[in-house]
This record gives C-alpha cells, structure tokens and sequence, in this order.
C-alpha cells in the first residue's frame, strides 16, 4: 500500500486534513515537521532560530527519504518540502503526492499570527510572492491537485472517496 503525501503553502491545512483522513481511514499517519522536532531535540522555531534554515532542510530532506521504509502511511510535508527536487526525487514512485491548493488570503489569515519562522521573517508581499513560486512546484510535485478551501470534515471525505 502507498504513502500519500500533503503538499502546499503553509496554512493550505495539510496537518488538519492529513490528521483527519488518518482517522477516517484508519491509516497511519506521519507529519515531517513532527517527525523532525522529534528527532532534532527541539521545536521547529529552536532549530530555525539555533542552527539556521539549512540544518532545518537537511532535517527535512532525512525525513522524506526515511518515508521510503514507510508504507499505506498519510504523510503531511511541511510547506517547503515538495519546493526541493531533491525531496521529490525521494519519494517513492508508488507513492501519490497530492497538492492542497488553498488561496493565498486564506492561508495567509491562518498563518499570519503564527510562529512559523519563515512567517515571522517575511512581509506580507513576500509571503505572497513565495507563495506563487512554490504553487508551481507543488503543481509539478504532485499527480492529485486538490481545491483547499473546504472544511477539514469535507475535504478529507472527497480525499477517501477519490483517492481510495
Ligand atoms: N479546512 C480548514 N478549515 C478551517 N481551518 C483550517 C482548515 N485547515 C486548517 N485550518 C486551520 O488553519 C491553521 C493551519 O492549519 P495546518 O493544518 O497547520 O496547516 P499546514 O499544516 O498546511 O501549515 C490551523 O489553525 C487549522 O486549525
Ligand atoms: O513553508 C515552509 O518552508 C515551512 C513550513 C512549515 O510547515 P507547515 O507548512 O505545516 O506550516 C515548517 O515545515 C517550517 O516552518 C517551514
Ligand atoms: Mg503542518
């Protein structure tokens, strides 16, 4: 059985959605931010803010390829994951990656008052200029695209009976 994989911009809801297809199916389920503090000793912040974003990528980099001994798990990636061919070219040809497209207004009143580091690094404008460069490569990351502005409940039902 394969993985799936949630892929878009910070706040598309991949952690919410990907939590809740877990329980409606019943399958396993993996979130990389997660899986990385966990390794790490330490919050995604710390780790931004201690060891600089490349540590933070290199982290991430392990955790996609560690999803190749994984199988029939709900992974969500973090926002960057699926930007890095690198990550990409590690995932599994049997697994689906699948591209939660949410409008950039509504990610960004989701995530705006949040401690992500790129975030609270960045300007209103930046976050919508990175948002349309990572939207292509979610696009060519990803074989399932996704419309993302439903509720959590709605969107992982449609993900069941479309993606099983
Ligand atoms: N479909 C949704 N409808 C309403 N709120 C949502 C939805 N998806 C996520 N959220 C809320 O938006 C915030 C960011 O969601 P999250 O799942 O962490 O996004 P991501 O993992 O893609 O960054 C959370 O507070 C979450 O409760
Ligand atoms: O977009 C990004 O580069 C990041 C997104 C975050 O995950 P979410 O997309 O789940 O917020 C997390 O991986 C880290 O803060 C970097
Ligand atoms: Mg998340």
């Amino acid at each position: 059985m394969n993985n799936i994989l949630l892929c878009g911009f910070m706040g598309c809801g991949k952690t919410t959605v990907g939590k809740r297809l877990a329980a409606l199916t019943g399958r396993e389920y993996i979130d990389l931010d997660h899986e990385i503090e966990l390794e790490a000793g330490m919050t995604i912040p710390e780790l931004f803010e201690r060891f600089g974003e490349q540590e933070f990528r290199d982290r991430e980099h392990a955790a996609v390829a560690a999803l190749a001994r994984r199988i029939g798990c709900i992974v969500s990636t973090g926002g960057g994951a699926m930007t890095f061919p690198r990550n990409v070219s590690a995932v599994s040809p049997d697994d689906r990656i699948v591209f939660l497209d949410t409008p950039f207004e509504v990610c960004y009143e989701r995530i705006r008052d949040s401690d992500r580091p790129i975030v609270r690094r960045s300007t209103p404008n930046e976050l919508r200029r990175l948002f349309e460069t990572r939207r292509a490569a979610y696009q060519t990351a990803a074989s399932v695209i996704l419309p993302g502005d439903d509720t959590p409940d709605n969107l992982a039902h449609f993900f069941e009976t479309y993606l099983f």
